[in-house]
């Protein structure tokens, strides 16, 4: 088996536990109520009608971060080519995958080499941009770099980029209804947060976690939380995430559903909703045996955002709690400090806390 690379090995506190917690687990929400609903209609011609859902989601984003859901309305046969696609192109040679390798300034693409909290992750990952080509706003400031975040496909299989397209288009949708519902969640308008998705920037990424020899001292993924505003997450049978429970700070197990998406807050809807929900840390185990598989759709606002605390939910009692954070350089500087092994910790959500 020889010696683990060191750049591999978590801290002894933050390596997996022998026995796993599976406990209650987060929530399981049937969205059959929206399933049939288009993006472009309002689902609220009747909301009375989804209350107990919007109940159910809102509580759920609060005492958890993250829910599952089923009855989706994805069509499952995209689900299933994108599947196809991602193994199929991670089964290739390291050669073929390197012809579309990201780096400093192309910010898509291939990449074997992620850190999370300064530790190597046991992963391989492709990532690509959900619209394209992704809106550039001009730069106001001369120094800053200047990505490229044109999508760089590969060659193989011939059928990578309509099976990423197709499953995009879908999952894209439903992030959308499910941001109707948070909103209403809210006491918000339903239609409250889509125009910050005009030029979005969301992603979305193909995670391939190998066999690994070291499980109990390496990880598939650090802890971490995700920056965006919702994720949506589409994981195989094999098992391996854990989400920090809120209650206790335990590692819980999310137990794999046939066909079901998991659902989390991100780090931007935290801000927005002046942490009434919260973005919660989650990590994922390797399999000694098993290869694991993964994908989540990131939404994400337009890189000119400014997102801050949304004025229908301050007053006098509940100030805001945070500085306006601009989404282009939150995620510009995220970018660079990913990309070097460093020991400052990453730009964080927290650093544009306001004192209270
Ligand atoms: O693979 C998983 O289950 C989680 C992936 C994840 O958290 C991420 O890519 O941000
Ligand atoms: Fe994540």
């Amino acid at each position: 088996m020889g010696e683990v690379d060191p750049s591999f090995v978590q801290a002894p506190e933050h390596r997996p536990k022998s026995s796993i917690i599976v406990a209650e687990g987060i929530p399981l929400i049937d969205l059959t109520q929206i399933k049939y609903q288009d993006q472009d209609t309002l689902l609220v011609s009747d909301p009375v009608a989804i209350q107990g859902l919007v109940q159910e989601i809102g509580s759920a984003c609060k005492n958890w971060g993250f829910f599952q859901v089923i009855n989706h309305g994805v069509p499952l046969d995209k689900r299933q080519r994108i599947q196809d696609a991602a193994s199929k192109f991670f089964s290739m040679s390291l050669e073929e995958k390197l012809k579309v390798r990201r780096d400093e300034l192309n910010v898509l693409g291939y990449f074997e080499a992620e850190h999370t909290k300064n530790v190597k992750d046991w992963k391989e990952i492709y990532d690509f941009n959900v619209q394209e080509p992704t809106f550039i706003p001009p730069s106001s400031d001369e120094n800053s770099i200047q990505f490229q975040w044109d999508n760089r496909w590969p060659q193989n299989p011939p059928e990578f980029r309509e099976a990423c397209r197709d499953y995009a288009e879908e999952v894209e949708k439903l992030a959308y209804k499910l941001m109707e519902i948070i909103a209403l969640s809210l006491g918000l308008a339903p239609n409250k947060f889509r125009d910050f998705f005009k030029h979005n920037t969301s992603n979305i990424r193909l995670n391939h976690y190998p066999a690994c020899p070291y499980p109990h001292l390496a990880l598939g993924l650090g802890r971490h939380k995700d920056t965006g505003v919702l994720t949506v997450l589409a994981q195989d049978d094999v098992g391996g995430l854990e989400v920090r429970r809120k209650s206790d700070g335990e590692w819980i197990r999310v137990k794999p559903i046939y066909n079901s998406f998991i659902i989390n807050v991100g780090d931007m809807l935290q801000v927005w909703s002046n942490d009434a929900y919260e973005s919660v840390e989650h990590r994922v185990m390797v399999n000694s045996e098993k290869d694991r598989f993964s994908i989540p759709f990131f939404l994400k606002p337009a890189l000119y955002t400014d997102v801050k605390p949304l004025e229908e939910l301050i007053d006098e009692k509940n100030p805001p709690k945070y500085k306006p954070i601009n989404w282009g350089k939150f995620r510009a500087t995220r970018l660079l400090s990913n990309f070097v092994k460093s020991n400052v910790e990453n730009l964080q959500i927290y650093h544009f806390k306001l004192s209270q």
